[in-house]
């Protein structure tokens, strides 16, 4: 029998891109042939050959904080993308698409509808993107990793990478840890420029009483690292990009993070005591992302206008790695682990024989 087939469409961002990832891991381990759909200048071009899976780039921009000459092209683009999605799903026959949101989701989900292929959808945020509000509207079926995401949507987690999974609980890690305190600085995919800015002042503070492992975006290493020789280096490590996220969280006591969608269901998944500063969204939706956690004692949250290097040593001040304990134990207890698995049986039950 051969095997069946799927179209996964990701991309912009690895909060949609390593979700995707993890289901098409999955997929392939249980005989299915996967193809993807992304674009050429994102994340997604980098990680998806990576795990040796065909990817087709279509040409999209986003239009949130879009200049002029993207709004006038977009449709163009768009019209575009959708032909070429078309001409895709008609050599390779999937048994069923299904969309990981981002604006490349858009095009692809409207050719699943025009080709009668049952196309699924999966919802990240706590606040559903442009893109996935509408194609929610015409999909066979909906998803969302927090409840009252999207109408009708059954709720499924986020899907988690293997290795973070497979981290031991938080107190067999904490058990015999001694030492300088281990802090784990997150930006998001990209990197967050004002942590860059303001953070390596910790160092200063502390000196060898903490040691930090930053990630500071493509950009904006070689600054970063300055910044930290300026306020004194200790045992830091500072990366551009850490690949492997599992050895990071395994590593550290607590997290100061932004609270994209899939960094704060990972820290659940792991269970860590974080310090939330959310990107400042209009719509606010990291802040969302991160309610859940600071209503049940598992993190602190801080927004971007009342960020200081100040507050952020008085909330330090405040832990040591006993209060840390507690707070992930209390994170641990809001992580959906099974996610994967869940989605992998919707996938099963809905696509074409
Ligand atoms: C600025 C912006 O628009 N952010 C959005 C973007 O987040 P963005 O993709 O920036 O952040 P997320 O927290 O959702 O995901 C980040 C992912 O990258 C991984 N990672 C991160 C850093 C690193 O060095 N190595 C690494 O592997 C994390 O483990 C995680 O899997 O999409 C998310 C999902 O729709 C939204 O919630 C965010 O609001």
């Amino acid at each position: 029998m051969s095997s069946k087939k799927i179209i996964i469409i990701a991309g912009g961002s690895g909060g949609h891109v390593f979700p995707a990832i993890t289901i098409a891991n999955y997929l392939i381990k249980h005989g299915w042939d996967v193809n993807w759909i992304g674009t050429k200048n994102k994340i997604e071009s980098d990680i998806v050959p990576k795990y040796n899976i065909k990817i087709h780039f279509i040409h999209i921009n986003g239009l949130r904080n879009a200049n002029l000459k993207t709004l006038i092209s977009s449709p163009i683009h768009i019209f575009k993308s959708y032909f070429k999605i078309k001409k895709i799903i008609n050599s390779y026959l999937p048994n069923i698409i299904l969309g990981m949101g981002g604006y490349v989701s858009g095009p692809g989900g409207l050719a699943a509808w025009t080709s009668k292929i049952p196309f699924i959808l999966h919802e990240q945020n706590k606040i559903p993107g442009i893109t996935n509000r509408f194609l929610s509207k015409i999909s066979t079926k909906n998803m969302q990793a927090f409840p009252g995401s999207l109408p009708n949507a059954e709720v499924v987690g986020n899907p988690i990478r293997e290795d973070i999974i497979r981290i031991p609980p938080p107190v067999n890690r904490f058990k015999n840890r001694s030492g300088p305190l281990r802090i784990l600085i997150i930006g998001g995919s990209q990197g967050a420029s004002i942590f860059n800015k303001i953070l390596p002042k910790i160092s200063f503070f502390f000196k060898s009483k903490v040691v930090i492992w930053h990630q500071s975006g493509r950009n904006e290493l070689e600054k970063t690292k300055k910044k930290y020789q300026k306020y004194g280096l200790y045992q830091h490590k500072i990366y551009s990009f850490i690949e492997n996220m599992a050895a990071a969280y395994e590593w550290s006591d607590m997290v100061i993070s932004r609270s994209g969608a899939l960094t704060v269901s990972e820290i659940t998944t792991v269970g860590i005591g974080a310090i939330f500063i959310p990107y400042p969204h209009k719509d606010q939706q990291q802040l969302l992302n991160a309610q859940d956690l600071k209503n049940n004692g598992a993190a602190r949250v801080i927004e971007q206008s009342e960020f200081t290097i100040k507050l952020i040593v008085k909330i330090l001040n405040s832990l040591n790695r006993e209060k840390l304990l507690i707070m992930a134990e209390k994170s641990f207890s809001l992580g959906i682990r099974n996610s994967t698995k869940k989605i992998f049986e919707i996938i099963k039950n809905i696509s074409k024989k």
